[in-house]
């Protein structure tokens, strides 16, 4: 350690505690000092090492490539990453000059392996935090779907599955269906589901509005705009729903005027206040429904052809009820549960109660179902529903609905599997085992297990909607 003697004993003590490897190397690049973390990070003995010059260890490949000899070339502060023995190395070299010459080159080396290990192993805890995270999201959507929207039947399940898989994009997607049929519950749907769901929903109606008002709720006006405008001016709906989701309800209402400018919002996304020059821009995705036959509207010319190919990129047809009667069971099950939980009830529906809900045609559908399911859970004074309080309740409707079911678009499988449901469902109503309702249905035990998982049937759902006494 003699070209150290300038160094005083108490900083060389420190050196040799140091955790970190250090070297240091004379102007000529001899090593005059290694630590002992040095010989361990690098296993060599200093011994070999102290006096040697750097070109040398490096050229008998002690040293794979020396730090020193970089850093006396370089002139600079070198870092390289090295490995050894299965150890990752951080080894900086630093030249410490005296006028312009170098006079020494301090070499710290620091074993990063553990480091790394310990950021690849937080990176890992952090993947599988956000696993879960995804895993927990994933459960949430599927309880809000519980207990926000019924997606029973194939037909639905398949709608479900195909807004799923678009709900993330901003494609455009016209809900086409009747009255009641829930293009209002799928368009928010679609927007809890879709990367704008923390920004607005804004929905507007636009068959409930004259054609001037429908603009300046839509676009907004500027002050002064028109006679009663407000002094301030007012933001157009379009613009409240920037970042978000813009439902355009009954489309089919819009009027022609508007049309066009309707058409440009889609298309370039901008707009014009009423009263203003100046274009405005928005980000937004647009969903529209319609209760109305579109290309009929275009043929009477009430509806612009051109807004119509813009609106038509994605239409998703939901079906009146009539056309899924599968769906009224799950319906009646989902209207049972939300009304008897809203009056604080533990009402109960019978077989045959379901049968006769099952046999009404709903030409106001599922709007039309949850009004009756909440009278009947208000009405009823028992505590099961029986069939008489839906005759009661549907009164004259009943009758009037009775025998009106269009099979017109459905195959021959989709009616007799819709049949066969109906079917087991009401002999499960009277049967009290399997056993009993095998015998009673002359079908074997396991084509029964097969077609009640099928139908997602049990006997003890009987249990639970109809008391024992009443059958
Ligand atoms: N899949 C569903 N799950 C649960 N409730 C539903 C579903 N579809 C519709 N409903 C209920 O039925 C009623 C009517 O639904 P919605 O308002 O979405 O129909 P709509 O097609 O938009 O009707 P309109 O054309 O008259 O505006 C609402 O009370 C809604 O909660």
């Amino acid at each position: 350690m003699e070209g150290l003697s300038w160094i005083s004993d108490e900083w060389i003590k420190f050196f040799e505690v140091s955790y970190d490897g250090i070297i240091i190397a004379d102007g000529e690049g001899r090593i005059v000092y290694i630590n002992p973390a040095s010989e361990r990070l690098e296993e060599v003995d200093k011994e070999y090492i102290v006096g040697r010059l750097a070109s040398e260890l490096e050229e008998e490949g002690i040293y794979e490539v020396s730090v020193t000899v970089k850093t006396l070339r370089e002139r600079k502060p070198v870092s390289l990453m090295q490995y050894k023995g299965g150890k990752q190395l951080v080894i900086t070299g630093i030249p410490i000059f005296e006028d312009d010459e170098i006079k020494w080159v301090y070499i710290n080396e620091r074993d990063v392996t553990e480091l790394n290990k310990i950021k690849r192993d937080s990176e890992e805890v952090k993947a599988i935090a956000e696993k879960y995270k995804r895993q927990l999201e994933e459960l949430q959507v599927r309880e809000d779907e519980k207990s926000e929207m019924v997606t029973g039947s194939k037909v639905m399940e398949k709608t479900v599955s195909l807004l799923a898989r678009i709900a993330p994009t901003d494609i455009l997607v016209l809900l086409e269906g009747e009255s009641g049929t829930g293009k209002d519950v799928h368009a928010r749907w679609i927007h809890r589901h879709s990367l704008r769901k923390d920004k607005p929903f804004v929905k507007i109606d636009c068959g409930t509005l004259s054609e001037t008002l429908l603009e300046s709720e839509l676009f907004g006006y500027t002050k002064g705009a028109f006679t009663g405008a407000s002094n301030s001016g007012k933001k157009g709906l379009v613009e409240v729903a920037d970042g978000g989701t813009l439902f355009l309800d009954e489309i089919g209402e819009m009027p022609l005027g508007l049309q066009v400018k309707l058409l440009r919002l889609i298309q370039d996304k901008v707009f014009i206040p009423v009263g203003s020059v100046e274009e405005k821009t928005v980000d937004i995705r647009i969903i529209a429904a319609t209760n109305r036959n579109l290309k009929d509207m275009i043929r009477q010319g009430t509806f612009r052809q051109d807004l119509y190919y813009r609106l038509n990129v994605m239409p998703v047809r939901l079906p009146p009820l009539r056309e899924r009667k599968e769906d009224i069971f799950y319906f009646i099950e989902f209207f049972m549960e939300k009304f008897n939980k809203k009056y604080g009830f533990h009402k109960t529906i019978l077989n045959r109660a379901i049968s006769r809900l099952c046999d009404y045609s709903w030409p106001g559908n599922i709007r039309e179902l949850s009004n009756v399911m909440e009278r009947l859970i208000v009405v009823v004074p028992r505590a099961a529903i029986d069939a008489s309080d839906v005759e009661t309740v549907l009164g004259r409707e009943y009758r009037k609905g009775q025998g009106e079911d269009d099979f017109s678009r459905q195959t021959y499988d989709e009616a007799f599997e819709e049949f066969e449901r109906y079917y087991l469902k009401g002999m499960i109503g009277v049967s009290s085992s399997n056993y009993e309702l095998a015998e009673k249905t002359g079908l074997s035990a396991s084509t029964l297990k097969r077609k009640l998982k099928k139908y997602k049937l049990r006997l003890r759902d009987r249990a639970k909607t109809e008391p024992k006494d009443q059958n």
